[in-house]
């Protein structure tokens, strides 16, 4: 049954509990933001102010050839700036990029029960779960999106238990992207004085997640965001945005004349982002930046992201590089087990960065 959208509790139950997520609230005829969707004034994403990123991306086909240490230049200088880049020729077959999107709008076009099966506390298997938001038991206003989520073990596994309708496409992206992730974090750590065959760049990344994003229209998308600020907890994030734009990112204060600023990231065909996560921060002592980053959402047509999320085994101790610390003289981050970390992580509302205070060292 369609909520009273003047109801919290009963938009809750219905979009949450019951699994129909934001879309299906959206397709019972919604023409106004319910209040459970209402972001404070301070949340809310103000389209004008922001310009967009004009950096072009970064061809990796360069990586290749002569201008290899330029290009190495350029990825570090990003991952040590922005901590969001674009590349192009990454390897990842641009039909398979144009056949995720596709496969993204026909998933969550499938029936409500359909994916409602694999809602938190149901699902089958732990492989795969679906929902909406980020944690909405914990947060004050909801997020405009529903998701899915495929953490990847082996092939037989995401064979057996990922949906079928997404599942071969969503495998072979990750195939696909695995090398040209590997190649960039080789990039990053020999800059950072590891060597490419160190198993540390395996180890950070270890673990794999395919998410599915999907973001319904919305009736007024200046009060509501379809993702708050936050940063990405692992390694790096590869990201396929379609070309409807709203990706925002962060560049933190640099003086007290320039305040922080948001910059739009936009659509450019074949490309993929990069993004830097909270653990390439932390094992950096702090050189590479896990940017803030959001997203906004719009009235005209619904917006898909399908990204990769790389992270170390849950078991794994994380702690800065010896050898950075030694250079740098302080530790800004104290060593702790991944596993610590993500229940911190997943078990709080999106609040920018403050999911790094729970490793940093005060005052360092
Ligand atoms: O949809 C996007 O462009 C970004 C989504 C995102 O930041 C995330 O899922 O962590
Ligand atoms: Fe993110």
């Amino acid at each position: 049954m369609a909520p009273s959208f003047e109801d919290s509790n009963s938009i809750y139950n219905f979009v949450v509990r019951e699994g129909n997520g934001v879309k299906g609230m959206v397709d019972s005829g919604l023409s106004t933001v319910p209040a459970a969707y209402m972001q404070p004034p301070r949340e809310r994403i103000d389209k004008e102010a922001a310009r967009k990123h004009e950096q072009p991306p970064i061809d990796l086909s360069r990586l290749d050839g002569p201008e290899h240490d330029e290009v190495a230049i350029e990825i570090v200088r990003a991952a040590e700036t922005l901590g969001f880049f674009q590349v192009i020729n990454h390897g990842v077959p641009v039909e398979l990029l144009e056949s995720l999107k596709d496969t993204a709008h026909k998933f969550f076009g499938l029936a409500p029960e359909r994916k409602a099966v694999y809602r938190s506390g149901v699902s089958p298997t732990p492989l795969v779960k679906y929902g909406t938001s980020f944690v909405p038991e914990k947060e004050k206003a909801l997020e405009w999106k529903d998701y899915i989520s495929l953490q990847y073990v082996n092939d037989a596994e995401a064979l057996e238990y990922w949906p079928i309708e997404i599942r071969d496409v969503a495998l072979e992206y990750l195939r696909s992207s695995m090398k040209m992730v590997r190649k960039l974090l080789e990039i990053l750590m020999e800059n950072l004085g590891i060597k490419p065959e160190d198993p540390k760049i395996d180890a950070l990344i270890n673990k794999k997640m395919v998410n599915m994003n999907f973001y319904p229209t919305c009736p007024d998308p200046d009060f509501t965001v379809g993702v708050g600020r936050h940063s990405d907890m692992g390694t790096l994030t590869v990201l396929l945005q379609d070309g409807i734009g709203g990706l925002y990112v962060k560049i933190e204060e640099m003086s007290s004349e320039i305040k922080e600023e948001w910059v739009e990231i936009p659509p450019t065909p074949n490309a993929l982002v990069i993004n830097v996560g909270d653990m390439l921060q932390v094992l950096s002592n702090g050189r590479y930046k896990s940017a803030e980053h959001r997203v906004r959402t719009t009235s005209t047509k619904s917006r898909v992201s399908i990204l990769i999320f790389t992270i170390p085994k849950p078991t794994e101790k994380i702690a800065p590089l010896p050898q950075l610390v030694e250079k740098d003289g302080v530790a800004h981050y104290r060593e702790f087990v991944l596993v610590d970390y993500m229940n911190n992580f997943f078990g709080n509302a999106h609040d920018g960065k403050k999911s790094l205070d729970f490793v940093k060292i005060a005052d360092s």
